[in-house]
């Protein structure tokens, strides 16, 4: 926690004034955040400054894994951050490959589970990944990612968080995320607590003990009508001890994750914090 709220004194210390052509808006912004979760000692980066709903958080990165395509996909499932950037974003609105309501195209978990190849076949990134962990593979190349050019315009957004890196050392098992873009306020409360829960459910389902998971952001901003409610709310409240993350140990494999779990299976023990503070959200 206090790493996160460094980062944000820090932007709003020596961070520079970006106007953003997508959303109209200006944005203080820094270059490069590197933050690190103790999974092993299940620390969970939870924020405690103010209340996060952080099982819309854990929702959503269920949706990525399956391969969700839809708003209406992750609404079901607990999760409403698709809805605005599905369904009242311009761009995507009057892009002819959308189709219908709350499609969202091929973003994050399309390109992580059906990566379109060539010859017109799909491929399973995640899969390959966790077959190779499970069978102690580290090949150095144990990469998923959502990051693919060639398809943007398929999609409602490029992913933000795009691509996740395992490690195999002995049998402690280790993730690098990147992270090209990060609205600090809103979508780093999201993103930390995914870093973290991605790896402690790989290393379950794969078989292995969970070390550290390192999380590299490169353009980390602050939307400037969020400015005032994080310097002079947020960054005045001081934090709580990190909670812990307790996940249902019955989750045993790729798919038990496809198939049953919902949120039900996750809760956090010790969870402290302060009042909710709403920031302003920009599609
Ligand atoms: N401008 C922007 N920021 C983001 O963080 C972001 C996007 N766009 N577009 C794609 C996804 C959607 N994400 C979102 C969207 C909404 C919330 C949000 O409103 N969070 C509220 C509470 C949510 C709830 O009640 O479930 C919060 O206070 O954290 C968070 C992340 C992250 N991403
Ligand atoms: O997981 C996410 C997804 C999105 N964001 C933020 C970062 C930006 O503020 C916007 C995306 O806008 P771009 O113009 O495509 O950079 O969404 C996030 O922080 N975390």
């Amino acid at each position: 926690m206090k790493q996160y709220l460094a980062l944000c004194q820090n932007i709003i210390d020596n961070g520079q004034w970006v106007t953003n052509e997508r959303t109209g808006k200006k944005c203080l912004t820094l270059i490069n955040a590197d933050l690190e979760y103790d999974v092993a000692n299940n620390q969970f980066p939870i924020i405690t400054t103010r209340k996060s709903f952080w099982k819309a958080a854990i929702a959503e990165l269920l949706g990525y894994l399956r391969g969700y395509n839809s708003a209406a996909q992750f609404r079901e499932i607990g999760c409403n951050t698709w809805n605005a950037n599905a369904n009242d974003n311009e761009a995507w609105l009057s892009n002819p490959s959308r189709q219908g309501e709350d499609d969202m195209g091929r973003v994050y978990g399309v390109q992580g589970r059906r990566w379109q190849k060539p010859d017109g076949s799909s491929l399973d990134q995640l899969k390959k990944v966790v077959d190779n962990l499970k069978n102690g593979i580290d090949d150095r190349g144990e990469i998923i990612t959502f990051y693919n050019p060639g398809e943007f315009d398929l999609g409602c957004l490029r992913p933000c968080m795009h691509t996740h890196t395992f490690s195999l050392l002995g049998d402690t098992l280790y993730l690098t995320s990147y992270q090209r873009s990060c609205d600090v306020p809103l979508g780093l409360n999201f993103n930390q607590i995914q870093v973290f829960t991605f790896l402690a459910l790989m290393a379950q389902i794969t078989g292995h003990k969970a070390g550290k998971a390192y999380h590299k952001i490169v353009n980390a901003h602050i939307y400037e009508d969020q400015l005032e409610l994080m310097r002079d709310v947020q960054l005045k409240r001081e934090p709580f001890e990190s909670p812990k993350l307790i996940i249902n140990p019955e989750i045993k494999s790729l798919e038990d994750l496809e198939t049953w779990v919902t949120l039900d299976d996750f809760s956090v023990e010790g969870y402290q914090y302060h009042e909710a503070i709403k920031y302003p959200f920009s599609v």
